[in-house]
């Protein structure tokens, strides 16, 4: 862990220069370019070869995709305590997520004209479940069950399997409980390559949607414009803001909990008001790390990937979390602060508010898709939506009395703008 004060004159550069630990270092941006060309030549061949590299996998293109009654077996031995919770997380995603759907309008415009705009889902989405390190059955319901209520015709699942070419029982099961049964067991590079440009086995989407380690994110980074792609949400990350009123055992759980993602690239910030606060959470961390099963990969991010700021107040706090626009923002902070917090903190992908919110909740089951940008991309981004899995159409009509209202702005602008085809197309429509 480092520990920085937001009031010493190095501020500004320590704290960008733990972000930019969060940006794709060049290594891994040239073995993505490298991978992704090698997919667009060589197909399913190339696909091979590197899930065997890297996934330890023996696969055949013929095995790439899952038989349904590979995807039905898993979902029947899926204990039921297990269903029960796949089912409960669904109903609060499907019920959180039909808020966002977008919809239709149609109006009139200064003219007369009729206004509008229409939304299609995507014809053909690519979701990608990472399951590199553990199988994250929850971002399977965090992806398609909103490419479901968007109707996205076509929903194509890319997942790693283990290196015996298996895909984790909970994976399928929740996939099963959507109602998705094309899945394709190769993860990583290759599969947002083969989701871009399409092989022989996998037909090509027109966006890929899902969160991934730095391999995963950079490749839907470099396929972007031959296909859309949402957030780069890639490796997970935290920030708590504390106060005196903090419950620090919640608050060290919490850094924890993202921490143990494991890709090793995870981020985790603790915002205080005090060093005494830094030093309390900070030393329940080291006891409560004893109490985890994956303790070795996450004290690799606990040492490299923690950064503590100690700020004087609030308005400082505010200022950092801005910056850094942090995946999760916890603010265990007293109650009275909440509501001026969530009115300056603008770039926060998910903030969880007050003691009892942990960020596992949103991880699997209080609503919001858990898709969410990291590295700073919520300076620019928002966590996923169904209206990411739908495009939008505007519609104008104008008649014969419209378009003679509209005539002189029309000529106007041909004018200004040199373009006489223009303005006469209108012109001959307002005689
Ligand atoms: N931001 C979000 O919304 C969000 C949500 C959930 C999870 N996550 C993050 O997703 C990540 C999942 O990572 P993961 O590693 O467990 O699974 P993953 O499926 O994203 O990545 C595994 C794949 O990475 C590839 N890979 C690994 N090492 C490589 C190398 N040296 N060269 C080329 N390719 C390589 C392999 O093909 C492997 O199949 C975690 O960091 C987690 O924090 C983010
Ligand atoms: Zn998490």
């Amino acid at each position: 862990m480092r520990v920085i004060q937001f009031a010493s004159k190095t501020f500004d550069s320590d704290l960008a220069g733990f972000c930019q630990g969060a940006s794709v270092p060049k290594d891994i941006q040239d073995t993505v370019t490298a991978i992704l060309a090698d997919i667009r030549q060589r197909g399913d061949e190339a696909v091979c070869y590197y899930a065997a590299k890297f996934d330890g996998a023996k696969l055949r293109a013929r095995d790439f995709r899952v038989k349904p009654a590979e995807i039905a077996a898993a979902a029947k031995r899926l204990p039921a305590a297990e269903r029960k919770a796949l089912v409960a997380a669904h109903e609060n995603i499907v019920a959180f997520n039909k808020q966002s759907l977008p919809k239709d309008w149609l109006g009139k415009n200064k003219h007369g004209a009729q206004v509008g705009e229409i939304n299609h889902p995507i014809r053909r989405v690519g979701l990608y479940v990472p399951g590199g390190e553990v199988p994250l059955v929850s971002t399977v319901l965090m992806t398609a069950t909103l490419a479901k209520i968007a109707g996205c015709p076509e929903i194509a699942v890319f997942t790693p399997s283990n290196s015996q070419g298996k895909i984790a029982d909970g994976v399928l099961a929740a996939l099963d409980l959507i109602g998705i049964d094309e899945v394709y067991r190769i993860g990583g590079v290759q599969a947002i390559g083969a989701a871009a440009f399409g092989t022989l086995t996998v037909p090509a989407v027109d966006k890929v949607f899902g969160p991934g380690n730095a391999y995963v994110c950079e490749a839907k980074r470099q396929v972007f414009g031959t296909v859309g792609v949402d957030s780069l949400p890639g490796p997970s990350e935290v920030m708590i803001i504390a106060d005196e009123s903090t419950n620090v055992t919640f608050a060290a759980a919490d850094l924890l909990a993202q921490a143990e993602h494991g890709s090793g690239r995870e981020k985790i910030y603790l915002v205080a008001t005090s060093a005494e606060i830094i030093k309390e959470i900070s030393d329940e961390v080291q006891v409560q790390l004893k109490l985890i099963s994956r303790s070795e990969k996450t004290q690799r991010v606990l040492a490299n990937g923690f950064l503590a700021i100690e700020v004087k107040t609030l308005a400082e706090a505010v200022k950092v979390a801005n910056y850094v626009a942090p995946e999760h923002l916890e603010l265990l902070v007293k109650e009275s602060a909440h509501k001026g917090l969530l009115r300056d903190i603008t770039t926060a992908g998910a903030i969880m508010l007050g003691n009892y919110t942990a960020t596992a909740l949103g991880d699997f089951t209080a609503g919001p898709s858990h898709v969410l940008p990291t590295a700073r991309a919520g300076r620019f981004f928002s966590g996923l939506r169904v209206a990411d899995f739908m495009r939008r159409t505007s519609v104008v009509r104008y008649d014969k009395a419209s378009v003679k209202k509209a005539e002189p702005v029309v000529s106007a602008f041909a004018a200004m703008e040199k373009l006489d085809a223009h303005g006469r197309s209108v012109k001959i429509r307002a005689l």
